[in-house]
């Protein structure tokens, strides 16, 4: 196995195992490791001003002021304000992501501010948010998970299936990558990058007969009748912590990380911790092609992951089923199950093409 890929895929799981084993089974509230699974209690104490540090293109300002509501309406006498803010993700538009560092490109000047004491908490789309959460700053809470599926968007055709051979897809995720050419091999994937409202506009411009979109994102910006078609779990299992948000924060802030605490949905972390955990194990970044997708439904988690070489040609497949509480012990068994069909080699596969970039 790839060396990277022995040394994570042990730390994953370690950690996530401890996280686990620290949280109490007896109902009470207790924070575990660096992101709280519980909700507590409303705090007695409530802030008297809040900075939340956000992005500045329009899902992320649609998900701080989001977030900013839902913390007016908990404490109606706190002053809450926004800072936005540009990361090198925004302004690096012309290469892959998987080619120039990945995920930590959106928030690490968020984070930045919230060590330096200039913002109180940053949101984020939890699906761009690095698996490790750098030290000095932890998960205060994942809100209510919206729709995780991925979207086709076009205004040439209805269905994956109408579009002809040679047509041009845009999408710079390598997962929806992997599973268009996989499923459609006569498709042509060409790469696309910016926020939402750009790769649209790269869309009606004519430069693609369709994109793939995340749903949550379509809908948060009040466009769901751009969606012509749901792309299914089945057919495209969505990314790890797709459709929810985060909010982040200082770990040395207890007080701060109360307050936030009613925001966190106990449900969709529990999922979402699950997918994360199996993300990490195979480097958590989007240089690969990396889907895990759990469902949680009357307490049993339903885990789906896969791996794949980014032209979709082989593809390691997983399930399992189990107690929602044990998304520690599912993830491990899904990540052994990805090891059997021969992940490392997949990984190997995806690290040496690259390094050939
Ligand atoms: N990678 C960018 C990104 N980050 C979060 C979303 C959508 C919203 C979400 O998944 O919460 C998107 C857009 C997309 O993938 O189409």
């Amino acid at each position: 196995m790839h060396p990277i890929a022995q040394s994570q895929l042990g730390l994953a799981v370690i950690k996530f195992g401890t996280k686990i084993c620290n949280k109490s089974r007896i109902g009470l509230v207790c924070v575990t490791w660096k992101e709280s699974v519980l909700t507590p209690m409303l705090p007695k104490s409530a802030p008297k001003k809040l900075i939340i540090a956000t992005r500045e293109s329009r899902l992320a300002m649609w998900q701080a002021e989001h977030v900013q509501a839902r913390l007016q309406a908990l404490y109606p006498e706190c002053v809450i304000e926004l800072l936005g803010m540009t990361t090198r993700g925004d302004q690096i538009l012309d290469r892959a992501l998987s080619k120039v560092g990945g995920k930590g490109l959106f928030v690490k000047e968020l984070e930045t501010a919230m060590l330096d004491g200039r913002a109180d908490l940053a949101v984020h789309s939890l699906k761009d948010m690095p698996m490790d959460v750098p030290v000095g700053l932890q998960l205060a809470a994942v809100l209510e998970r919206a729709d995780p599926r991925d979207a086709l968007v076009s205004n040439l055709y209805a269905t994956l299936t109408d579009l002809p051979a040679g047509a041009v897809i845009g999408t710079s995720s390598l997962r929806r990558q992997a599973a268009l050419m996989a499923a459609y091999p006569h498709l042509l994937i060409k790469p696309l990058r910016g926020n939402l409202d750009t790769r649209l506009r790269k869309l009606d411009q004519g430069d693609y007969a369709a994109i793939i979109l995340a749903a949550a994102g379509l809908k948060r910006l009040g466009l769901p009748e751009r969606i012509r078609a749901y792309l299914e779990p089945e057919q495209s299992l969505p990314s790890a912590g797709q459709g929810a948000m985060a909010i982040e924060i200082a770990d040395n802030r207890p007080e701060l990380a109360a307050w936030l605490a009613p925001l966190n949905h106990h449900v969709s972390a529990l999922a979402v911790h699950a997918e994360r955990a199996v993300s990490k194990a195979f480097g958590g970044s989007c240089q690969i092609p990396l889907a895990a997708y759990a469902t949680i439904t009357d307490d049993v988690m339903h885990l789906r992951a896969f791996v794949a070489t980014p032209d979709g040609s082989k593809i390691a497949r997983a399930e399992v089923c189990g107690n929602s509480l044990d998304g520690a012990q599912l993830s491990a068994q899904i990540i052994d199950q990805l090891q059997a069909q021969d992940a490392a080699t997949i990984l190997a596969q995806c690290l040496s093409v690259e390094d050939k970039n």
